[in-house]
């Protein structure tokens, strides 16, 4: 009987490795602790009607190596024995994982915890340095992903290990604050009668934003997806979108300097998720980084602290590899989120 357990004991190879978002699922195998990972492509969790049908098929059908364990990244709250994704109908129920595709231990985390995890160990050619001072190996670090939604976590290193520390700060309150600001705010979308960090810095908050500064310009919206907010940005085609796509820099260099003085990390702030890596261009200019510094009576500090937008574009799997080779360099608590055969 499959019943989660609070061992932090290894688990067995061949693990499996998965970070399952809202919109694509990304596998990859670990066939021994040394082997590079043997990644699949990356599948659209639409196209399959549950993840026990995407991992038999893309996965376990094409290979003859039987995964013996599982440590799956899911964008969600992970409680209980059945984890509803958010954005997606999938329904991850690691029980019948093991009853029925032959797993002997699952372990279920969270999508920004194996971003944190990610943000541990990555390479000089696994991210781009925006800014900022020098690195300092064993400061703590954040990371913050608009994509979907918007994902934020710590890093913090104890003990010889790191430990993430994934939260809600995505759902942290933004008010105006310059007179531009001002003008733009009473045409923000808020939900609840509350303008969060997510209501801005998203896919979603990307049109946010463009459909209030139209407003307030007494303009009509013509764009009708972030990627054309962003495309027509970044060619320097469309005023409004240009504006949109600085404005989203600021506001995500204020979340991110916010972030940043929360875990005190001196060890740099990194921008995870889809967004970050298709507005790079914009994420180079100075509204970022001017944001990101201006925080009196703090600001000297902030200046020291380097910012990377991450480039690998798998982060969450190199995070989950690195957990699975060495668990004992990771404070990443199993109780009530693993199952053994
Ligand atoms: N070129 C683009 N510029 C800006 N935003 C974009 C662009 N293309 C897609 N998006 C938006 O990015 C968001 C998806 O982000 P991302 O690719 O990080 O997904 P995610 O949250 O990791 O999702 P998942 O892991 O569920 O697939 C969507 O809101 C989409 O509208």
């Amino acid at each position: 009987m499959a019943r989660p357990s609070d061992s932090d004991t290894n688990l067995p190879f061949p693990i499996l490795i998965g970070d399952i978002g809202g919109t694509n699922a990304r596998f990859a195998l670990l066939v021994d602790a040394f082997a590079e990972p043997r990644s699949f492509p990356i599948v659209k969790t639409a196209d399959f009607a549950n993840i026990d049908e995407a991992l038999q098929r893309s996965i376990l059908d094409t290979t003859s190596v039987q995964p013996r364990s599982a440590i799956l990244a899911l964008a969600g709250p992970i409680e209980g024995d059945e984890v509803p994704l958010t954005n997606c109908p999938w329904v991850v129920r690691p029980r019948d994982m093991i009853g029925k595709l032959g797993f002997e231990d699952v372990v279920l985390v969270n999508d920004f915890e194996a971003q944190a995890l990610a943000i541990a160990s990555l390479s000089d050619t696994d991210r781009e340095k925006i800014g900022g001072g020098g690195e300092r190996p064993a400061a703590s670090r954040a990371v913050l992903g608009p994509g979907t939604g918007l994902g934020v976590a710590g890093l913090v290193h104890a003990r010889h290990a790191w430990f993430p520390v994934p939260g809600e700060g995505g759902h942290v309150d933004m008010g105006p604050r310059t007179e531009r600001d001002y003008q733009i705010w009473p045409f923000l979308e808020p939900i609840e009668g509350r303008i969060s960090a997510e209501q801005l810095l998203c896919g979603r908050g990307i049109m946010n934003i463009y459909r209030a500064v139209s407003a307030a310009d007494g303009d009509d919206p013509v764009l009708a997806t972030p990627a054309d907010v962003t495309a027509r940005a970044l060619a320097q085609e469309d005023r409004a979108a240009i504006e949109t796509i600085a404005l989203f820099s600021t506001y995500l260099g204020r979340v991110a300097g916010d972030i940043a003085m929360i875990f005190m990390a001196k060890g740099g702030v990194y921008l995870a998720g889809g967004i970050s890596q298709k507005i790079l261009p914009a994420l180079r200019g100075p509204e970022f980084r001017a944001a990101f510094e201006d925080k009196a009576p703090h600001t000297a500090l902030l200046r020291s602290i380097p910012t990377y937008v991450v480039t690998h574009p798998v982060a969450a799997l190199v995070g989950l590899a690195a957990f699975a080779r060495m668990p004992e360099r990771f404070g990443v608590a199993t109780e009530g989120r693993r199952w053994k055969r």
